[in-house]
């Protein structure tokens, strides 16, 4: 953070705090002898009685400070109110989506565009002057733009890297909240909040001078309503009771902005636009027999995915089928931008709004993902299905010790005893080729391979027999994905995997596959037995990709090609 916008804060605070303590100490310290006389009542100024006399100078500065509690209560009270509602629209609308976000928006919409003076002097008048009227008809105009705010906000927690993978492990919606949702909202509810006293600061002024605040209680707005009414602006008392406390406001007012200020750029959420996902209703799950039978662990029939482009859907995967059995491993590989990803999201119900998914049919051991509900769908990733996501070794939460990540990944689908869980930690860890002493690590003191094997951990330790991996070596250096590859083809054999393994990379995917789908503009161009396929296709574009194959010899590619 720049110097100067610290010294802007920390003046901010410094100001906010003496005025503060001006409203707090300032009404028992200051003799108010002559505010008895007339600030109960307040007879309004008197420039023969306060210019002649020293009595009002303190007069002056025990109304003051009387002001100022009246101005800072309402204020923060205020702000407090509107924040907190502000808030909880804004994270529930944000998180659910659905009805109740639509309901909100549209209500956030009808409240940001009335013209929000005519109708608190409306509800003021309707429901009588004072403090709490003052408090409702100021937080009624402002929860709506705090409410959007923190959707927006929301909206990009959940849909950054930490929350995706931690769905595609499982998580339930209170572990999303309790770990990522609420930390991540959190620190923009404080700017909201400093904005918000500011805000109702200037809002409770603005009331009381145009005289809708109770007559018994004195604030800012209402020393100088007094004043404007016996005419201080035309004679010389404007000195008195008009500058006094129009610098208490303009100060105060400053002095929130600075902290306001200091806190943006501390914050600084990024707002992104978001199409809420449609519920999913629960229907009867049909076992299809036939794949039981035929030992096929996975089946897809006919798979077709559109994004709007220009406004118009356009197929990004195309008329896809594809069969995975127990124990094989098949390759899906294609340049960027084919559709290897969207087929894998597709499959664990995870596609990205807007999308729209048309098949018939995801079969997974026999049952059709697709008609299951959500908490379903949410008991199979992660637990039946081990899902490695695309760059998902820089999406493990890094305020997160590893053996808390991978606890966590446990404990999303079973319940079992402390020493039943640690033992699968240290066994899970073991097994990914991870010293123990690494439990307790935080992911940036391990390296990219490292972190990569935590994430095989984690999609593992629920011991599932059917595995996605997308693009599993990515953004690792050479040597290490080298290693990786070859510590999932020894899990793979271990634990007799059925996998789908995502790459555009072929010497990798030849080396650890039983059968290739080659992948171009979202349709299967070509496909067969990895060993087979490399040798002997006559697919133009297969043949590209393997011709395109970066090695020295033609020794060292028969070697790879024959595996
Ligand atoms: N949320 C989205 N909105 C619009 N278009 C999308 C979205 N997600 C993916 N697409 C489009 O779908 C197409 C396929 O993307 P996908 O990520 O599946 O490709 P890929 O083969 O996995 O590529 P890569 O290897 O780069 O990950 C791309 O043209 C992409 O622009």
């Amino acid at each position: 953070m720049r110097k100067s916008t610290k010294i802007i804060g920390w003046t901010g605070a410094a100001m906010a705090g003496a005025m503060l303590l001006f409203a707090l100490l300032g009404p028992m310290l200051i003799p108010h002898d002559a505010y008895q006389q007339t600030g109960a009542s307040f007879q309004g100024p008197n420039a023969e009685h306060w210019l002649g006399t020293n009595d009002m100078g303190q007069d002056i500065l025990a109304e003051l400070a009387v002001g100022a509690r009246t101005s800072l209560f309402i204020g923060i009270a205020t702000a407090v109110i509107a924040t907190f509602i502000g808030g909880i629209i804004g994270v529930l609308s944000g998180y659910f989506g659905g009805w109740f976000e639509t309901l909100m928006l549209r209500l956030i919409d009808v409240v940001l565009t009335l013209p929000f003076l005519p109708l608190m002097i409306v509800i003021a008048v309707y429901i009588g002057p004072g403090a709490f009227t003052q408090i409702f008809v100021i937080t009624l105009v402002m929860w709506a733009g705090k409410a959007r705010q923190i959707r927006a906000q929301t909206l990009s927690i959940k849909k950054a890297g930490p929350v995706l993978a931690a769905k595609s492990m499982g998580a339930g919606h209170f572990y999303l909240f309790r770990k990522h949702i609420l930390p991540g909202v959190f620190p923009l509810f404080i700017p909201q909040f400093v904005a918000a006293v500011n805000a109702a600061i200037l809002l409770e002024s603005s009331l009381s001078f145009l005289g809708m605040s109770d007559p018994l209680m004195k604030s800012w707005g209402s020393i100088l309503y007094y004043a404007n009414n016996r005419s201080a602006f035309l004679t010389e008392a404007w000195l008195w009771w008009i500058i006094p406390p129009g610098v208490c406001i303009v100060l105060v007012v400053l002095a929130f902005s600075f902290i306001g200020y200091y806190l943006e750029e501390k914050v600084n959420p990024r707002l992104s636009a978001y199409v809420p996902s449609p519920k999913r209703p629960k229907q009867s799950i049909l076992l299809k027999q036939e794949l039981l039978d035929e030992d096929i662990v996975l089946s897809i029939n006919n798979m077709t995915v559109e994004y709007p482009k220009k406004g118009v859907f356009t197929p990004v995967v195309s008329g896809v089928s594809l069969r995975v059995h127990k124990g094989e491993v098949l390759g899906i590989v294609g340049e960027s931008g084919s559709g290897k990803t969207t087929v894998a999201s597709a499959i664990i119900q995870q596609l990205k709004e807007p999308a729209r998914l048309s098949v018939e049919g995801i079969y997974f051991e026999g049952k059709d993902l697709q008609k299951f509900n959500d908490e379903e769908i949410r008991s199979i990733r992660g637990n039946k299905i081990g899902y490695i996501a695309q760059a998902a070794m820089n999406a493990l939460n890094p305020v997160i010790s590893v053996e808390k990540q991978l606890a966590e990944a446990i404990l999303a689908h079973h319940k079992m005893p402390a020493a039943e869980l640690n033992q699968r930690i240290d066994e899970s860890l073991l097994q990914v080729g991870l010293d123990l002493k690494w439990r307790h690590a935080f992911p940036h003191e391990l390296s990219g391979g490292m972190r990569q094997r935590v994430i095989i951990a984690m999609a593992l330790i629920n011991r599932p027999e059917f595995v996605i991996a997308d693009e599993p070596t990515t953004g690792l250096d050479v040597m290490v994905q080298v290693e990786i590859l070859e510590l999932l083809q020894r899990l793979q054999q271990e634990l007799n995997l059925s996998m789908i393994f995502i790459s555009h990379d072929l010497p990798a995917v030849l080396k650890i596959t039983d059968r290739l789908a080659i992948m171009k503009y979202g349709y299967i161009v070509d496909g067969g037995p990895s060993a087979e396929l490399a040798e002997s296709s006559t697919h133009p574009y297969t043949r590209r990709l393997i011709d395109a194959m970066p090695l020295l010899t033609q020794t060292k590619r028969k070697e790879v090609l024959s595996k």
